[in-house]
């Protein structure tokens, strides 16, 4: 699927409403939280948590999450590399959208190709796009399998499974690590005040 524009003769629409004064009205800074990882590494669990952490101190963020949005917007997608792709590019789209409307978007998807996650931090100003890396061992994303699906990837039931048959590309300069201390995994809270820690001290919770 071709990523270039075929439109012609079209012309960008200023409007006296920005970014900055929805910023403003918000008291927050508009940006995009992603959050990458094996199936199971614990990526929804971190975005609701974190929605729910930041929702606890007024600010206001909303959640792209990849299994949901194959429900509508990209259910025309599979699994293949290139369909991928074409995943990652639109939530990119999408979430530039939510951050300039001032809000704190929060991605949560695979995303398995480092060049993909560089092109959606490329759509925004880098300070703006905060990538969270879920570093959990495969063993133990294996051994959650809520879904039943490493289970059907092994039986060879699913082919091109993430972390069994098809790659995935740990980041090499995320803003934010999340992984297991002394063997034992950080509480959904735990992960969450990481982040917003982060937020925090970055002056994202805050317009000035
Ligand atoms: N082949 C294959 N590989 C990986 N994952 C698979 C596959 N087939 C289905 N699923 C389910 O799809 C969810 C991942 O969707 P994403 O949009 O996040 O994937 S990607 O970023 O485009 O790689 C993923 O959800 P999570 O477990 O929440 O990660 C799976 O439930
Ligand atoms: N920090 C955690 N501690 C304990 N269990 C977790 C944690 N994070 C996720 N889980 C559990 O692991 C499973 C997979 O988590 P999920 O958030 O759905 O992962 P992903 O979105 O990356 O596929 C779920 O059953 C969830 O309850």
């Amino acid at each position: 699927m071709s990523t270039l524009s075929n439109s012609t003769n079209i012309f960008w629409q200023e409007c006296p409403v920005g970014k900055s004064d929805r910023q403003r009205l918000l008291n927050q800074k508009g940006c995009v939280v992603w959050i990458t990882g094996l199936s199971g590494s614990g990526k929804s669990t971190l975005a609701c948590s974190l929605s729910r952490e930041l929702y606890s101190k007024g600010k206001l963020s909303y959640v792209l999450d990849g299994d949901n949005l194959r429900h509508g917007l990209n259910r025309d997608l599979g699994f293949s590399a290139e369909d991928r792709t074409e995943n990652i590019r639109r939530v990119g789209e999408v979430a530039k959208l939510f951050a300039d409307a001032g809000l704190i978007c929060i991605a949560s998807l695979i995303s398995p190709y480092r060049k993909d996650r560089d092109a959606c931090r490329a759509m925004l100003s880098d300070a703006n796009f905060i990538e969270v890396f879920m570093n959990m061992p495969l063993s133990l994303c294996e051994s959650r399998d809520a879904k039943g699906l490493y289970k059907l990837a092994r039986a060879g039931k699913i082919k091109g499974f993430t972390g069994i048959d098809d790659p995935y590309e740990p980041p090499l300069n995320c803003e934010i690590e999340i992984q297991e201390k002394d063997g034992v995994c950080p509480t959904p809270t735990a992960m969450a005040g990481q982040v917003v820690s982060y937020l925090e001290d970055k002056g994202y919770l805050q317009d000035k």
